[in-house]
């Protein structure tokens, strides 16, 4: 019987995996309590992406919480090098920045029923920041703990970059917010009443007839676990970025990527109108900028969930960014559904969302409300003249990280944020 013959119990599961994924190359059929590579105890569910479940356990060395990343049999094994190969060439103490990236604790593969599952230790986090916006009503952050994340979000991609990687896969899902350590003073117990235990669903055959568990399919599937905060809640002092996910990093001088993975409304132009170039560093300096903004607003830069055409999104970055260079403008086959040959929007003028009311609205319009400060209006001028450059159309003219930080916008007010933030950690 294939994973496709079951089912949740519960047929309005949410956030569960998808159960055809169980499957020869697919996901490992972990379970609570399971014990992994004879010291790491399953104790709850983190969550689960295209190549992984991931898992928070106890280190029974150690005693501590560790978040373990078990990746489908299929899955690329290269995360845990890249990992460890940016981590070994940035061990010296005064890199502020290494401290954004998860460290790599441990390695090792499990031999099961869908094949051999490469998996990643590393330090739990508390949640992504895009789910801290989901469990906020008003989806903003107070304004310094936005600033001091966009300065260790820089940092961070910085410190890739100067490693020879690309990210790949810069959005709000990958990146998350540290947890404080002090979770490792609690016992299981403690951890399991304070956060709750783990809701198991039953997965059972599609006929519903009782039958023998098929190896590679779990008996159950897991609610992850919340131990997220709304992002308005998030103070300075908890304001600790980790960046994840290195699971499409590449190293641009030595293999050519073309294909970008990354959700279109963050994914650079080049992509859409020059898929025979190799992507770059610059491409991850395009997805910075859409973070950046989306920290600080309510919304995404680019409106588009993961319906929305390229082409609707391709006409929102010319409502901001204008005219397209020649040679894409020619190439861009619906463009007229979009804009006269002069490159004037045909659609009314409300619908044109420029630099200007997306800041005014989208990063302003919900802070009075919420009672958190506002962008004003030197901040703004500085803020936009970052973005447009770093979502300049050709990538040679977009400005390298380290450019990035050393703009008005980052010196003036996102890394004095960062800097009274790590005075709050200390
Ligand atoms: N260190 C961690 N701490 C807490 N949760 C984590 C951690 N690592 C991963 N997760 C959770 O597991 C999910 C999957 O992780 P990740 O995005 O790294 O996997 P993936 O299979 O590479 O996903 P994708 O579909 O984005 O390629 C994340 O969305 C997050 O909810």
């Amino acid at each position: 019987m294939s994973a496709s013959a079951f089912e949740y119990r519960d047929h309005f599961l949410k956030d569960g995996e998808a159960l055809q994924h169980y499957r020869p190359g697919g996901y490992h059929p972990v379970q609570i309590d399971d014990r992994l590579h004879t010291r790491y105890r399953i104790i709850h569910k983190l969550g689960h992406g295209t190549y992984s479940t991931a898992w928070l356990a106890l280190d029974e060395q150690t005693s501590t919480y560790v978040a373990i990343k078990v990746g489908t049999a299929d899955a690329d094994k290269r995360e845990a090098d890249i990992l460890s190969q940016i981590s070994a060439a940035t061990a010296a103490p005064t890199s502020e920045a290494a401290s954004t990236l998860p460290p790599v604790l441990d390695r090792f593969t499990i031999d099961g029923p869908n094949g051999a599952h490469p998996c990643l230790v590393t330090v739990p986090a508390r949640c992504s920041l895009r789910d801290a916006k989901e469990a906020c009503g008003w989806k903003v952050f107070q304004l310094d703990v936005a600033r001091s994340l966009a300065a260790q979000l820089a940092m961070a991609v910085s410190l890739i970059h100067s490693q020879g990687f690309a990210h790949g896969d810069l959005h709000f899902g990958n990146c998350m917010l540290q947890l404080p350590r002090s979770l490792d003073n609690l016992s299981v117990e403690e951890l399991y009443a304070k956060f709750g235990a783990p809701e198991l669903k039953p997965v059972i055959p599609s006929n519903g007839k009782p039958t023998s568990s098929v190896p590679g399919v779990p008996p159950y599937v897991v609610y992850p676990v919340w131990l997220g905060i709304p992002s308005d809640k998030v103070t300075l002092g908890e304001a600790k970025l980790l960046l994840t996910d290195f699971g499409v990093a590449f190293r641009p001088s030595e293999k050519s990527r073309f294909q970008s993975y990354i959700p279109l409304a963050l994914r650079p132009p080049e992509a859409f109108f020059e898929p025979a170039t190799p992507l770059s560093f610059a491409s991850d300096i395009w997805s910075l900028g859409c973070v950046i903004f989306e920290l600080l607003g309510h919304r995404s830069l680019i409106d588009g969930n993961f319906l929305a055409p390229q082409d609707d999104i391709t006409a929102q970055q010319v409502h901001l960014q204008g005219r397209l260079p020649p040679e894409w403008w020619d190439k861009w086959e619906l463009r007229a559904n979009w804009f006269d040959e002069s490159g004037k929007p045909l659609s009314n003028e409300r619908d044109v969302w420029s630099w200007d009311r997306r800041v005014d609205e989208w990063v302003n319009g919900l802070r009075p409300s919420c009672g958190t400060d506002l962008v004003k209006d030197d901040e703004k001028a500085a803020l936009l003249e970052l973005l447009r450059w770093m979502l300049v159309w050709r990538p040679a003219e977009r400005p390298s990280a380290d450019e990035v930080l050393e703009t008005t916008w980052m010196k003036k007010w996102a890394l004095p944020a960062y800097a009274e933030g790590r005075r709050a950690w200390e």
